[in-house]
């Protein structure tokens, strides 16, 4: 599922007249059209629809969408917001129409008569927004919302509600809450993002009228943002050949662990084997070799190390490293891992303490360690491992979400996936993917150990590091959403890492019921 900003949408805008000589006025009518049609085949009794309306092309939309239901002779009014004639060119055309047509305007909220209502559209403003949303605006919508509660009046936005940022998906105060937006051409970035998310509700996308994709072609700043859906997974996934075998299906090799955080380790590599991995081997440092073998299940081999040397040996016939579990913070520890990444090329997954080695990456000695690696390097740091990281606040991160990600994994070279609500995967070429699944019973210790043993499996079978690193995070947070239909919270990381193997299989054969 593609997902556009807010420049994109703009770019568009422009491009359709400019270039493929396709008028704004086309894309608005279908625009309309389609808010109209999804209207229609909702709307219920005898009640009218309201179309809040700015002074923006959004607002236009709406205005198209009314005089299109108007023929279908279900009710409609609008309230209009601004001055009409400081208008766009495209809304005082509407506006034309609709008041030839005759269909009520309202320019008090006071003389709406709001019992009679069914369902407020909102089109004060789209993706014209500029900074916060002005006074008079949040009045309006304070107004409208306490109405709306008031009645029972469902609540739709056109394209993004009102105050919602379309890129960072930050929210103004008293922005638009809405049962349901419609949108146009895909979805924009700042309704897949939190809080924006929450203030979209369910999400319809209509086409735009023009094939954006080839518009957006020859746009400059081009770097695209996609959904992690089923969808793409499915287009990921491959069965396996009937004749592979352990050796085929490849071999994870987990370092990590220290006295008193063995269960790391262990749950990666416990995930590992139930996400299909040929083989799996866990290896810890000396002194925790017994403790791991008392606790782990007998599917995993286990190992042990001291040096870098023993990890190089270890490494040697394995297909991927995931590194960093449980690992620990001692100096020693960190000088290891400096001194192995230095030596070692092959794939490899890290996470946790591996991130304690690598401190600041953008100030630090670090910087440029992961940069020519044959194969990226996997990063699956949650917002406190990657603040750390990048040397920014969690709160700076959390403002430029996407655009961060997608910076460092330019900048590093490496498949990033930022564990936060959503996640994110940003390839090494700048292309993000914003998790569409996962669920809030997700946050608990070791859910990010299970995440990164199933992605080193994925790497194990054969996916590239982009592949393993979208299907690993996707199926982690899937599979936990079918867990969460029945408790959403209280499930573990281990019941996620036992279900994946048969998330997998339906998925595959979506006749296969296991
Ligand atoms: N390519 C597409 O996807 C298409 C999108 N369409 C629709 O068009 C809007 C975008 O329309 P645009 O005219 O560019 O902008 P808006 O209508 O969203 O907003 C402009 C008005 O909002 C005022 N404004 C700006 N910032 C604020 C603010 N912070 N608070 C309050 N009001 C604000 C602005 O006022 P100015 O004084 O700054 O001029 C304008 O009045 C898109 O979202 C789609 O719905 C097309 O219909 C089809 C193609
Ligand atoms: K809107």
């Amino acid at each position: 599922m593609r997902i556009l900003t807010k420049e994109e949408s703009q770019y568009i805008d422009r491009m359709a007249p400019e270039k493929y000589g396709i008028p704004l006025g086309y894309l608005m009518e279908n625009a309309g059209s389609d808010v109209a049609q999804v209207l229609a085949n909702h709307y219920k009794g005898a009640k009218s629809i309201l179309f809040l309306s700015g002074n923006g092309n959004n607002g236009a939309d709406g205005l198209v969408a009314a005089r299109h239901l108007m023929e279908l002779e279900i009710p409609v009014c609008i309230y209009l917001f601004g001055e009409s004639q400081k208008g766009s060119q495209l809304f005082k055309e509407q506006l034309h129409m609709v008041k030839q047509l005759g269909i009520a305007i309202y320019t008090s909220l006071d003389d709406i008569p709001w019992h009679t209502i069914w369902a407020v559209v909102e089109g004060l403003i789209g993706t014209g927004m500029k900074g916060e949303l002005r006074f008079q605006m949040k009045e309006v919508i304070e107004i409208v919302q306490s109405q709306c509660e008031l009645y029972s009046i469902s609540k739709w936005s056109i394209d993004i509600p009102a105050g919602v940022n379309a890129n960072t998906g930050e929210v103004s105060h008293s922005s638009f809450k809405a049962d349901y937006t419609i949108t146009f051409g895909a979805t924009k970035q700042g309704v897949c993002l939190y809080p924006g998310k929450e203030y979209a509700g369910h999400v319809i996308v209509k086409p735009l009228g023009i094939p954006f994709e080839k518009v957006l072609q020859n746009y400059q700043a081009y770097h695209n943002t996609w959904g992690l859906d089923i969808r793409l997974i499915e287009t990921l996934l491959r069965p396996r050949s009937a004749i592979a075998h352990k050796g085929r299906n490849g071999h994870t090799l987990v370092i990590g662990g220290s006295n008193g955080m063995i269960g790391a380790p262990l749950m990666a590599g416990e995930a590992s084997v139930h996400s299909g991995a040929g083989k799996t081997t866990v290896a810890v440092p000396d002194d925790c070799l017994r403790t791991l073998q008392n606790k782990v299940m007998p599917e995993v081999m286990t190992a042990s190390f001291r040096s870098v040397s023993d990890i190089m040996d270890l490494v040697k016939d394995k297909s991927v490293l995931a590194l960093g579990p449980g690992l620990g913070r001692r100096e020693e520890t960190a000088q290891i891992v400096l001194e192995f990444l230095a030596t070692y090329d092959g794939p490899i997954v890290l996470d946790a303490d591996a991130f304690y080695a690598l401190g600041d990456m953008a100030n630090g000695e670090t910087n440029g360690v992961l940069q020519s690696r044959s194969h990226p390097a996997i990063m699956t740091p949650h917002l406190g491992e990657f603040s750390r990281l990048t040397g920014r606040s969690i709160l700076d991160i959390q403002k430029n979400y996407v655009q961060s990600a997608r910076d460092f994994a330019i900048a590093q070279h490496v498949v990033l996936v930022l564990k936060g609500i959503p996640s994110l995967v940003a390839l090494p070429n700048g292309t993000i993917y914003i998790n569409m699944a996962g669920n809030s019973g997700m946050g608990t210790g070791g859910m990010g150990d299970v995440l990164t043993g199933m992605i080193s499996a994925f790497v194990a079978q054969g996916y590239e590091v982009n592949e393993a690193a979208l299907i690993g995070t996707f199926l982690h947070s899937y599979t936990a959403d079918r867990l969460g239909t029945k408790k959403l919270w209280g499930y573990t990381p281990s019941d996620v890492s036992v279900r994946i193997g048969s998330v997998i299989s339906e998925l595959l054969s979506p006749s296969l019921n296991v």
